[in-house]
């Protein structure tokens, strides 16, 4: 394999007495669509989450194209190129769409308020800047024309794209998207698989927790699936459907509710 954009050894998490990652170790090839699947429970969202930055693993080790990027925070790794989108969107309700896209880079790359008193024409320019870079990204998603409305009047697949759009505004190399279609009509998910498609054409490398298996099977190689907070299966997804170990833990983690 060539060398993985991002890669974990040993990643092990603790809430209290609870383990929810015990030692995962996974790599993740550029430019595939890796698509992270598991039970309830599994332990999905914590990886995500100590990927991200969100959470400092109790030990492991989290490598971003081969730098040691373990415990940095979140707006730090997106200045990096990793970005997240989350399972339900929170958007600024009253903020217009171009407005919370506009702040995506703001609010993570930090707003330099001494720099406005010192130099407001550089300001008004990087302002200007934000605002074409937001708005060619509303473009690409397909919401341009939804700029001025309020982001809280949007529906929920609208803002699934506007968290897509807000993610694009870091120029990510690495995208984590958790469960994307989930919650979204018909005819946007296949504008926001449309839109993944495209950016992992261009060399956007996704990793995508979902739980429907058609969307996995369609979109996603590699396969890697948790089960109990370790890694249990990594294969195509074919190889996925057909897995003994991958059922029982389906299974098993039904009837334990
Ligand atoms: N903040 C927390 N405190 C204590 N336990 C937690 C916390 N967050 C998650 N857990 C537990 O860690 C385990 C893994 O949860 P996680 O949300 O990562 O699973 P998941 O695979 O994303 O599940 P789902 O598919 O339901 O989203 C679960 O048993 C969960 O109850």
């Amino acid at each position: 394999m060539a060398e993985p954009i991002l890669a974990t050894h040993g990643l092990t998490h603790d809430f209290g007495p609870f383990r929810a990652l015990h030692g995962v170790s996974l790599e993740v090839a550029p430019g595939t669509m890796t698509g992270l699947i598991g039970p309830n429970g599994a332990g999905k969202s914590t990886l995500f989450n100590v990927l991200t930055g969100a959470l400092r693993p109790t030990s492991g080790t989290v490598t971003l194209q081969g730098t040691d990027i373990t415990g940095q925070p979140p707006d730090a790794l997106f200045r990096a190129g990793l970005a997240r989108s989350f399972q339900i969107p929170r958007p600024f309700a009253r903020m217009t769409v171009l407005e919370n896209v506009m702040l995506a880079p703001k609010a993570q790359i930090g707003e330099r308020v001494w720099g406005a008193f010192l130099n407001p024409r550089a300001m008004a320019a990087q302002e200007n800047a934000i605002r074409q870079k937001a708005m060619e990204v509303l473009e690409f998603v397909t919401l341009a024309k939804l700029a001025d409305q309020a982001a809280g009047e949007i529906s929920g697949g609208q803002m699934k794209l506007l968290e897509l759009a807000r993610v694009l505004m870091g120029d990510p190399t690495l995208i984590l998207l958790d469960e994307p279609a989930a919650g979204v009509n018909p005819a946007l998910t296949e504008v926001l698989i449309d839109k993944i498609e495209t950016l992992n054409r261009t060399g956007t490398t996704f990793v995508i927790i979902e739980h429907d298996m058609d969307f996995v099977m369609q979109h996603c190689t590699p396969v890697i699936a948790l089960g109990q907070g370790r890694v249990i299966f990594e294969g195509t997804p074919e190889q996925a459907l057909a897995d003994p170990v991958l059922l029982d833990a389906y299974l098993g983690a039904q009837a334990h509710g």
